[in-house]
């Protein structure tokens, strides 16, 4: 469904640090995500998830190496609210987050009662989103993700949206989305909810994949791995 191959990718660091200024995020990462699949990323702060997602959402182009999708297929990062367009209203906000996701018009609309419903901001749906707190923000950004269709779903992170009750809803709602026919790719650094979610894991490492698989075998490398580094 979706292909990274031998997928390099750079950063320029402004202060000349790191290789004579260039840092290595990425370094040739190649991997496959297969269709109805719940594919989980995990690794130790800063070693590329997000970038990986990124690229493959198509937000970042790689430096070197390629990216291939099945044609006609879409792949979107669930952001939360990141992109909403401030002086709109929630309700125009995710009318147009649905549109961009590749809904017609006539299709977006269908979605815009159950976001309302669903993501509980009553009246304030209707105002604009520059009046939102943060929380409200979020309701929104995952509501809409969570209702609008999307061939790939790229998550990172987000389980953990909002105040406890909608925290609730929010991700007993996201694990009925993984477990039906969606394709998925997650990246968390809860190993209760990769194990409870993900079909299969990859650990990135040094900007490289160190091992994939079955999860329960891969958490538990990527376990000691820490463990030893701590003790060292
Ligand atoms: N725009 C940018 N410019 C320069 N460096 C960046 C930029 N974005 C990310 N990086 C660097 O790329 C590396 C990987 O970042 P990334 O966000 O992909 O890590 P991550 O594995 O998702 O980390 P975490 O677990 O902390 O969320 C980090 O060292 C980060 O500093």
């Amino acid at each position: 469904m979706l292909e990274l191959d031998q997928v390099t990718l750079n950063y320029q660091s402004s202060k000349g640090t790191f290789d004579d200024g260039v840092h290595h995020v990425l370094d040739r990462v190649s991997l496959q995500l297969y269709e109805n699949e719940t594919l989980g990323i995990i690794g130790r702060n800063g070693v590329g998830k997000t970038t990986t997602l990124r690229i493959m959402a198509g937000i970042l182009a790689p430096t070197s190496g390629s990216v291939s999708i099945r044609p006609g297929k879409t792949a979107s990062l669930l952001s939360l609210g990141l992109g909403f367009k401030n002086d709109l209203s929630g309700r125009d906000n995710a009318m147009l987050a649905a549109m961009l996701q590749g809904a017609s018009k006539k299709l977006a609309k269908t979605y815009l009662e159950s976001i309302k419903e669903f993501s509980e901001l009553g009246d304030s749906f209707e105002e604009p989103v520059k009046t939102y707190s943060s929380g409200m923000r979020s309701r929104l950004g995952f509501t809409t993700a969570l209702m609008t269709h999307v061939d790939i779903l790229l998550i990172d992170e987000v389980l953990s949206v909002g105040d406890a009750q909608f925290k609730q809803k929010a991700q007993a709602a996201m694990k009925e989305r993984i477990q039906g026919e969606q394709t998925v790719v997650f990246v968390s650094h809860s190993d209760a909810q990769i194990q409870s979610l993900c079909d299969r894991v990859i650990w990135l490492e040094s900007g490289k994949v160190c091992a994939q698989g079955e999860v329960g075998s891969v958490l538990q490398e990527y376990r000691e791995s820490i463990n030893r580094a701590s003790l060292a």
